[in-house]
């Protein structure tokens, strides 16, 4: 059994709202998999059903071959979800409360190395005795993900971790989870940020109102966007531009357009040959490949949030 998360036929309902609506998809052992989706797709759903936090209204959901409303306790097990908020006893020091959760899962004096480690790695050692409530948002942040991770979970479940994190956390935080992927954890995470997404991911799941609208290799996503992006700066009145040249324009700052060509149907030397016919020239030059964020926004059809 070489999958680490089974999703099948799952359905969602709250009162008349169906946020899930038929979902199929599976995770591959020690994958790093990515899910996008914009506001309200129903990512968070997706995974409050993994962790067993709400029920499927129809269909299941399998953690390593555990079912996650027939066999609760062995699927959560296998699994750690960072939340995006911590929600804990403001009493406890960091070190209490992770001594608690281990605990919960039923783990003695033996887990307290494993405790120690967590904290060390995630820097949280200055801190370790220290009242949760007295943390900085960035460590309450580091603390989430021990917290996540104090039963050594096969699979981790990320919901948005570095959202409002500053840069130097949020590195820190990439450089964990890729050891963590690197020592064979199974990786799922959500994500606004596609450039985050498109450098961790092997695989992306874009999720919208409900519904599964890709699931592919990241590179084999963004080689279905046909288009290339040429950026251009032009000298004289850009108003003067050809209408062919006009209607590939997605971008405009001044004298610096960008244009979305189709690798199939235009070519940069036949728009540089219309803006010369018509007095313009091309001061700066330059093309780039589609990122993660523009085949997501293709997609989905709508601003990504
Ligand atoms: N407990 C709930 N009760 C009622 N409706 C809910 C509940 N949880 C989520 N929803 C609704 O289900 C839909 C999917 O929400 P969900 O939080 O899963 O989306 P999301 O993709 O995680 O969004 P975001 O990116 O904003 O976190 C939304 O319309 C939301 O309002």
């Amino acid at each position: 059994m070489n999958e680490a998360v089974r999703v099948e036929g799952l359905r969602k309902r709250y009162g008349a709202l169906e946020a899930l609506r038929g979902i199929d998809l599976a995770i591959g052992r020690g994958e790093f998999f990515g899910l996008l989706g914009p506001n309200g797709a129903g990512k968070s759903t997706l995974i409050h059903v993994m962790a067993g936090l709400a029920r499927p209204t129809q269909g299941r959901v399998a953690v390593l071959g555990h079912d996650v409303v027939r066999d609760y306790r062995r699927a959560r097990r296998c699994l750690g979800v960072v939340p995006q908020e911590l929600v804990y006893d403001p009493f406890f020091t960091v070190r209490e409360i992770l001594e608690i959760q281990s605990g919960y899962f039923g783990l003695g004096r033996a887990n307290r190395p494993w405790i120690e480690e967590l904290i060390e790695t995630l820097s949280l050692a200055d801190k370790a005795d220290t009242n949760v409530q007295a943390l900085s948002g960035g460590m309450k942040r580091r603390v989430l993900i021990a917290l996540a991770l104090v039963h050594r979970p096969p699979v981790v479940v990320l919901d948005e971790p570095t959202a409002g994190v500053d840069v130097e956390l949020r590195q820190a935080l990439w450089q964990f989870v890729r050891r963590l992927h690197g020592d064979g954890h199974t990786i799922v995470l959500t994500t606004h940020y596609l450039e985050e997404a498109e450098a961790l991911c092997e695989r992306i799941a874009i999720l919208d109102r409900g519904q599964l609208k890709a699931l592919d290799r990241k590179e084999a996503l963004l080689a279905r966007y046909p288009y290339r992006l040429l950026c251009l700066t032009v000298d004289g009145d850009p108003a003067r531009l050809p209408p062919a040249v006009a209607a590939l324009v997605v971008a405009r700052e001044g004298s610096r357009l960008t244009l979305r060509l189709n690798r199939l149907d235009h070519r940069v030397g036949d728009v540089l040959e219309a803006l010369r016919a018509a007095g313009l020239r091309v001061a700066d030059l330059g093309t780039r490949e589609p990122s993660l964020e523009e085949v997501f926004l293709e997609l989905v059809g709508r601003e990504a949030a």
